[in-house]
Formats: C-alpha cells, sequence, structure tokens
C-alpha cells in the first residue's frame, strides 16, 4: 500500500467525498435527487480528502460559522462535519493527519474556534476539543402534562404554509437571524444550512411541521416538528426538533403549544438547554417519562490567546498553563480574569489540557469539579475554586444547531 496524502478534494471529487463520508455512517452512496441537496453544502475549498495511490480514503470538511462566547462577541467558528475514513484504512492515522491539517487551515483563516458535534465521545478529545455546551432531551406522556397556568406566555403561534416550501427558510432564518443568538453557545446557520433543514424535507415529502409566534414586535420564535400517527386509539408521536426563542416567555407560549396538540401520546423535545427548569414548569413533573443530559456542542479553540482574549470573566484571575500538541504555537500561559487574559511567564496556578480548556471556555463546567476528578491539575491549592468564580457564567451555554 502507497504513502497517503493529505490535500484538499478538488470540486470533481466532492461527490465521491460524501460517499465516503455516507458509508463510514452506514448510508448508501448519495442519490442524483440527494447530491443535489447537499452539493452546495460543500463550501468551495473547505473539504480535505486522505488519498492512498489516487483513491479517496478519508475525508473532513468544514463551512463557515461563528459562535457567540461569554460576554456576548461573535467570533468566527469552523463547523467541522462529514469526517469519515474508510473501512480498510482506519486506525493508521488518517484522521490525525487529516484533522492537523483542518486546524492548521483555521488558524491560517484566522478563525478562534473549530466546532463539531461528535458520533462518538472517544475520538476528538485527543485534537483538542472539549464538550462545550450540553443539552437535555425529554419525552412526555403527553396527555399527563400541561404547563402550570401562572408560566407566563403571550403572543400568538400560526402554522406556516408548507404548501409552499421554498418560503419557509426565508421566514424561519429571519427569525434565527433577529432572535436566536441570545444564548452563549449559538451558532450562524448559513443559507445551505437553512435549505438542507427547512426545504429539503418538505420536498422529499416529510412530515415536518413549522409553528411560529408573533409577539409585540413581530415574529420572535418558531417550533419545527415531525409527527408520527399512532394506530387506531393510540395517540401519535410528536418530535420537536428545533425550538428558537427570543425570551423564556416566547419558549413558554412555544412549548403551550406543542403540548396542546390533541391525540399525541408521546412528546419528545430533543434539545433544551440545560437551566431551563421543566419540571418546575409542569402542573404534574410525573408526566416527564425520561430525561437525558447529551453532548451538544464540541468546540477547539484554535487561535488560544485571541479567544481567551474575546470573551469576558468573573472577578479575580487564574493563570492557566496550556499545552497543544497539535498546534503548538497555543502552547504556554495565561493570566485570565476580569481585566482580560494575557500570554504570562508567571508560574502556572492550574494546568490543562486543550480539550479541558475547550470546556470550560464556554462556562459549562466548573473547574474545581473538575479538579476533582483530575482534570484540571491544581498547581497552587485554591487556584481551581480561583478558576470557577473566572470561567463561571449566569447561564448555560447552549448550542440548539444540529450540523
Ligand atoms: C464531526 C463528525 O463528522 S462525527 C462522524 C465521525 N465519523 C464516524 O464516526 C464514521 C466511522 N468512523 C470512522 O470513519 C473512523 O473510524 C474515524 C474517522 C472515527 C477514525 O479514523 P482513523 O483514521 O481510524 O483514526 P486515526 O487512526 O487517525 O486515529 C487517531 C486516534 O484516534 C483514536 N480513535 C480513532 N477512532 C476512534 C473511535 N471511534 N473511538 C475512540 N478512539 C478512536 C485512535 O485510536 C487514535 O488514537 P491515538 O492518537 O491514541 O493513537
Amino acid at each position: 500500500m502507497g504513502d497517503i496524502e493529505i490535500r484538499r478534494v478538488p470540486d470533481a471529487d466532492l461527490r465521491a467525498a460524501a460517499t465516503l463520508f455516507r458509508g463510514a455512517v452506514h448510508y448508501a452512496p448519495p442519490t442524483e435527487q440527494e447530491w443535489e441537496w447537499v452539493a452546495d453544502s460543500y463550501e468551495p475549498g473547505r473539504t480535505w480528502g486522505a488519498y492512498a495511490d489516487g483513491r479517496l480514503v478519508g475525508t473532513t470538511m468544514a463551512w463557515s460559522s461563528d459562535l457567540v462566547v461569554p460576554g456576548g462577541r461573535v467570533c468566527p467558528m469552523a463547523a467541522v462535519t462529514r469526517v469519515g475514513v474508510s473501512s480498510d484504512f482506519r486506525r493508521r492515522g488518517v484522521l490525525r493527519r487529516l484533522m492537523t491539517a483542518q486546524l492548521r487551515e483555521c488558524a491560517e483563516r484566522g478563525e478562534l474556534f473549530a466546532g463539531l458535534r461528535a458520533t462518538e465521545p472517544g475520538i476528538y478529545g485527543r485534537f483538542g476539543y472539549g464538550v462545550a455546551s450540553r443539552f437535555v432531551k425529554y419525552a412526555f406522556d403527553a396527555r399527563q402534562t400541561s404547563l402550570r397556568p401562572e408560566v407566563p406566555s403571550g403572543g400568538e403561534v400560526r402554522m406556516l404554509d408548507i404548501s409552499v416550501p421554498e418560503a419557509v427558510p426565508a421566514v424561519v432564518s429571519a427569525i434565527y437571524e433577529r432572535v436566536g443568538r441570545g444564548r452563549v453557545g449559538t451558532m450562524a446557520r448559513p443559507p445551505q444550512w437553512w435549505r438542507l433543514n427547512y426545504d429539503r424535507p418538505f420536498r422529499a415529502g416529510e412530515f415536518l411541521r413549522v409553528a411560529v409566534h408573533r409577539g409585540p414586535d413581530g415574529d420572535d420564535g418558531f417550533v419545527a416538528y415531525r409527527t408520527t400517527a399512532g394506530s387506531p386509539g393510540e395517540g401519535a408521536r410528536v418530535s420537536v426538533e428545533d425550538v428558537v426563542s427570543a425570551s423564556q416567555e416566547v419558549a413558554n407560549a412555544l412549548w403551550r403549544y406543542v403540548l396542546g396538540i390533541d391525540l399525541v401520546a408521546e412528546l419528545v423535545l430533543w434539545a433544551r438547554p440545560v437551566d431551563e427548569p421543566v419540571p418546575a414548569m409542569l402542573v404534574d413533573p410525573r408526566g416527564i417519562t425520561a430525561t437525558e443530559i447529551r453532548t451538544d456542542l464540541w468546540v477547539r479553540l484554535v487561535d488560544v490567546p485571541a479567544a481567551l482574549a474575546a470573551r469576558t470573566y468573573g472577578p479575580g484571575s487564574v493563570v492557566v498553563e496550556v499545552d497543544d500538541p497539535v498546534l503548538p504555537a497555543n502552547s504556554g500561559r495565561y493570566r485570565v480574569g476580569a481585566d482580560g487574559a494575557v500570554r504570562t511567564e508567571e508560574p502556572a496556578e492550574i494546568a490543562v489540557d486543550l480539550e479541558v480548556l475547550s470546556m470550560l471556555y464556554l462556562g459549562g463546567w466548573r473547574a474545581g469539579a473538575l479538579a476533582g476528578i483530575g482534570r484540571v491539575r491544581e498547581r497552587v491549592p485554591g487556584a481551581a475554586a480561583r478558576a470557577d468564580v473566572v470561567f463561571g457564567t449566569a447561564g448555560e451555554p447552549w448550542s440548539g444547531t444540529f450540523f
């Protein structure tokens, strides 16, 4: 077997890259129709390939997005996806070489972060990605579940006319642009994301429905859900895939709407923020039949000094030492705190792998708790507790965007 060469995939090979990725996750090659849908989601020049004797045996791609960080700044982020290595080339370093090339490209482009959603938790930590946010998936016995009367929810909810599918992305993307970026961890959704998620399903005959909330200032939220009819006498299953809301009050109104749909036995809400007090919103919390906390966005700090400087911090400061074997320019010590974040020659007070710095960055984990399990290494007694305050945020991060 010859050498493996890592290079950008030319446009002519993008369909082969899609076929390779789909095969890696056990799907058949894209049909003409499917390829038509996904082709334009391959951003020019952003797909990497591993070639063995001219054959594509590994791939990864990214599209340009951004990320809301603590304090509210919006910073460039590569959204990494469609990672796959052919079964006959696994475990010989193909992914490692692809990830390295891709992260170097992100750094050259000036992206502060790379983000992804992982199929398996064991893969990406070694490349500096950490679980930066989590979400909760709820299942309900819908017939036993309703919101408490005092939960505030005004405005009106209307269903979108899905008989004109091409009109749907414009409506929902405009709402997302206007109100969808309030939470730390939310990311930009480019036009091709909207086409794939809010145009393709209708054209493919899938039963996706969208209900929009209108408040005093116009459209300020929406919910997208799929329904599966039950057999006669049994209720249907409703699966809520996307909820965007300007405020908790708008989210409440959308909750009321989905909980009020008739003839539903099971309601599943896929991805709610972990700090939404769902059991306290319900008349009878025993209507919740399952609660699962899942990983949401994995983030990788690509430009550590710029990323650390981009967010705000709690009072005090702490010297953090980090090691980045993939992008060694990031390695070093940083004094991080209310006055900002700068490189320093001072001795380390805590030391972390890049994966753990990426976990701490959005405020979704407590440094003190991670010290207790050996993932934050405390060099000075009490420094992890200080890091708790410095990296702590008021609310939990949440992305809510699947890609
Ligand atoms: C963002 C997304 O697209 S998620 C989708 C990811 N894709 C898939 O899951 C598709 C199926 N799997 C695959 O295609 C491949 O197995 C991949 C891409 C996960 C790994 O590719 P490989 O070329 O085999 O990985 P590579 O040999 O470079 O391994 C690098 C390291 O990761 C480890 N590793 C690789 N795959 C896994 C895994 N599934 N679980 C745990 N560790 C893994 C290797 O042991 C190696 O560890 P080391 O650094 O300690 O030596």
